[in-house]
């Protein structure tokens, strides 16, 4: 579903990454941790076709992507939490953020409705629809960015950091929401335990480059 080959990246002269081999395989539930400031979300960026390596081939689906036209083509098939709520949700309402993905992809407006109920359903956002996004609070924003990218039905998830700020109760709400979906995945975090119950493999960016962790 995605492979990286010998991927170079640097911001100014430093290299983050340095040369970064991967593949995400259909059933695959990847952690991938390491320091912060590690070169994790400058990974998945690139991945999403929001960085774009020096050197090294990026293939999604089957075909080598470069340009921004071959990426817009698989950014609505691999669903991308960004790390900060705010970079997510731009819409007035949790209605409009929510539908906004599917009313992009085609559906039309009941459709798009509907998958906004029950997507909200899925993360126990009952009755959010009309709450105002920016005063929502930091866990509720991060779990209505998690709708926003459910709601798109995308084939791969790529989440990064997606239980930072969320309580004990919500963060197994994720667990059981990830483990239902049954979907491949990369999921970047901070938290071991949480890791653990959600990902089959565990890699850790080091000196720029993969490892086993
Ligand atoms: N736009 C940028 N310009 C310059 N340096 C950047 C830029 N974005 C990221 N960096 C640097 O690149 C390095 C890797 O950043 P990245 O966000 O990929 O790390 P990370 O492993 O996801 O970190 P964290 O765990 O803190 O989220 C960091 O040192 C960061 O400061």
């Amino acid at each position: 579903m995605i492979r990286l080959r010998d991927i170079r990246f640097r911001y100014d002269t430093r290299y983050v990454l340095d040369g970064v081999t991967f593949s995400l395989n259909p059933g695959d539930r990847v952690g991938l941790v390491g320091p912060n400031g590690s070169g994790k979300t400058t990974l998945c960026h690139i991945i999403m076709g929001l960085a774009f390596p020096e050197s090294g081939i990026v293939e999604i689906f089957g075909k080598q992507r470069t340009s921004e036209s071959d990426f817009a083509e698989i950014r609505g098939r691999i669903g991308f939490l960004f790390q900060d709520a705010d970079d997510q949700l731009f819409c007035p309402t949790v209605l409009e953020d929510v539908a906004f993905g599917p009313l992009n992809m085609g559906k039309s407006p009941e459709e798009a409705k509907r998958i906004v109920r029950e997507t909200l359903r899925t993360l126990k956002l009952e009755g959010f629809e009309e709450r105002i996004t920016y005063k929502l609070s930091g866990g509720e924003k991060r779990l209505v960015s998690l709708a926003t990218v459910l709601a798109m039905e995308p084939e791969v998830l790529i989440l990064d950091e997606p239980t930072s700020g969320l309580d004990e109760e919500t963060t197994e709400r994720i667990i059981e929401v990830l483990h239902d979906l049954n979907l491949s995945y990369i999921v970047i975090s901070h938290d071991r335990d949480f890791v653990q119950k959600t990902t089959n493999s565990l890699l850790k960016i080091s000196r720029g480059n993969l490892v086993e962790a």
